[in-house]
């Protein structure tokens, strides 16, 4: 079975969890994709509910299924948002922004009641890391935020390689104007600690560290799914 198999299957187990009259968050990434693909199905069958995007693109191929669509400003409060991740821990505990689109995650998933994290069973790791850490940054002063990352995750134990992401060989933008510096720390000791540090730096927008926001986590395996917390 496919790396995309697995994944569509944990993106219909994550569509069992929506009901009419919901009030969705959409998230961003491959995995998302699907989730997005099979909801389109589900409202051209009549399903009605309204939904928040976590990215242009996400905003982009729902318009493209006919999904109803809203804002945060319109629609502030959310039942159920349905992201992927790019590494997660047996707490529930995610590393995302691999896709650039962690601001805006973030911010939706705060906004939602619940939230599932579907993926295939690679991402789940025993200690949060090997996935690079993705920090979306003002592009103003750059180098000084930087070293203060650097400083702040020396402090948690944190130590390695930071690079600023590029595409096309430039900095990579994300849908808010950010950079993203990639931070490859192979371990994080204290995701706790870690994120508060990092929060605290004046040019830090935003981590891919999401802590106490997944409710439930759909993991597909060749042999099968696996549920973690509520679904
Ligand atoms: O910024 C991107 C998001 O955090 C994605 O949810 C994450 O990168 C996982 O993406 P994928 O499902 O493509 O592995």
């Amino acid at each position: 079975m496919s790396s995309e198999d697995l994944k569509r299957q944990a993106a219909a187990r994550a569509l069992e969890a929506v009901s009419d009259g919901m009030r969705l968050g959409l998230g961003t990434g491959s995995t998302a994709r699907h989730f997005v693909e099979l909801l389109g199905d589900r409202v051209r069958g009549g399903l009605k509910v309204i939904c928040v995007a976590t990215s242009e693109a996400t905003q982009a191929q729902a318009e493209g299924e006919g999904i109803p669509m809203s804002t945060l400003d319109e629609t502030p409060e959310l039942d159920l948002v349905v992201d992927g991740a790019d590494e997660l821990d047996e707490q529930l505990r995610l590393v995302k922004g691999g896709g650039g689109a962690l601001l805006r995650e973030k911010i939706v998933a705060s906004a939602s009641k619940r939230m599932i994290v579907i993926a295939d069973d690679s991402k789940k790791v025993a200690v949060l890391g090997r996935f690079p850490l993705p920090v979306e940054v003002n592009p103003f002063g750059l180098e000084v935020t930087r070293r203060q990352i650097a400083a702040a995750a020396a402090r948690c134990g944190c130590t390695g390689e930071l690079t600023l992401r590029q595409r096309d060989g430039k900095p990579f933008v994300t849908d808010g104007g950010h950079y993203i510096i990639d931070c490859h720390f192979a371990v994080l000791p204290q995701p706790e600690a870690l994120a508060a540090a990092l929060v605290a730096i004046p040019g830090v927008v935003e981590h891919g560290l999401f802590i106490g926001l997944a409710t439930g986590v759909v993991l597909a395996a060749p042999g099968g799914l696996v549920e973690l917390g509520q679904v």
